[in-house]
């Protein structure tokens, strides 16, 4: 069985005590990792279950014990559009709380849209963002210290993922996770931290998305679905069958935790 699937459920009564119980959750998990590290990272998801968390999190009890200028924001995926594009992830998640938070701006690190620095070239948005990863990794493992002047960051080990503290995941009702949906590419990527996703099954059809391999640097995986058209995706990544290709979430888990966050509706069936 994988990690995934052995994984704690814990099972919320509806949409909005699975958003006001993950959105304390949070707070106490950034706020810990702050007092141990100094910093904290949260990688955050798009889609409705994502969305009704972040704006929990706007008036979650406790949110002060989180300080937002010492916290690095990341996406796990991004729908291709314009900037400023009601469809993006981040336009979302800055509507949803982001704005109305005192974070860094430079700690916060949306991927880039359709109309910016990369045109329409999904595939060189991708390799942007993997590259910010790679310095951030670099920078937290103290790499950038050691290498040697002129050397590339690569030469001195550099290049690997920041180890998230928490990252976010809605779960789809095709038990997709991030933008890597069953038998796509993208999902049996195994090099790549950051790919472009081509004719997604759901719009938009141009996604860029983190890839299995850097969701698995993530110290703890949250895994969220509400709502009854999540039940049957929920039961088929937990049943243990199935493997990440045909059930994206299967191939989704932390280092340290993963946990399954339900409301009853997605969680009724065996
Ligand atoms: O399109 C996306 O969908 C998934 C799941 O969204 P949901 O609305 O079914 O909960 C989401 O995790 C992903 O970030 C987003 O781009």
């Amino acid at each position: 069985m994988s990690a995934a699937a052995s994984a704690p459920v814990l099972v919320h009564r509806d949409t909005d005590e699975l958003a006001g119980a993950t959105a304390a959750r949070l707070v106490a998990r950034l706020a810990q990792a702050q007092s141990l590290r100094g910093s904290a990272s949260v990688v955050l998801t798009g889609g409705r279950n994502g969305n009704a968390l972040l704006a929990a999190l706007a008036t979650a009890e406790g949110r002060d014990a989180v300080d937002f200028s010492r916290l690095d924001v990341w996406w796990g995926d991004e729908r291709f559009l314009p900037e400023g594009d009601p469809e993006r992830n981040v336009t979302q998640a800055r509507e949803a709380v982001l704005d109305a938070l005192p974070l860094d701006a430079a700690r916060v690190h949306p991927m880039a849209p359709s109309d910016g620095t990369y045109g329409d070239d999904a595939s060189a948005a991708a390799k942007a963002y993997a590259a910010e990863l790679a310095a951030a990794g670099a920078e937290e493992a103290g790499a950038e210290q050691a290498r040697p002047e002129g050397a590339r960051a690569e030469e001195a080990g550099a290049g690997a993922v920041p180890a998230f503290d928490v990252l976010l995941l809605g779960v789809g009702p095709d038990t997709h996770v991030a933008s890597l949906f069953p038998g796509h590419p993208a999902v049996a990527e195994t090099e790549r931290h950051v790919v472009a996703v081509h004719n997604a099954p759901k719009p938009p059809p141009v996604r860029i998305s983190l890839t299995l391999p850097a969701i698995r640097t993530a110290r703890e995986v949250w895994l969220l679905a509400a709502g009854e058209d999540k039940a049957d995706a929920v039961s088929r990544a937990l049943s243990g069958q199935f493997g990440p290709e045909e059930a994206p979430a299967c191939g989704a888990y932390g280092t340290e935790r993963t946990l399954w966050l339900l409301d009853e509706a997605a969680a009724k069936l065996p």
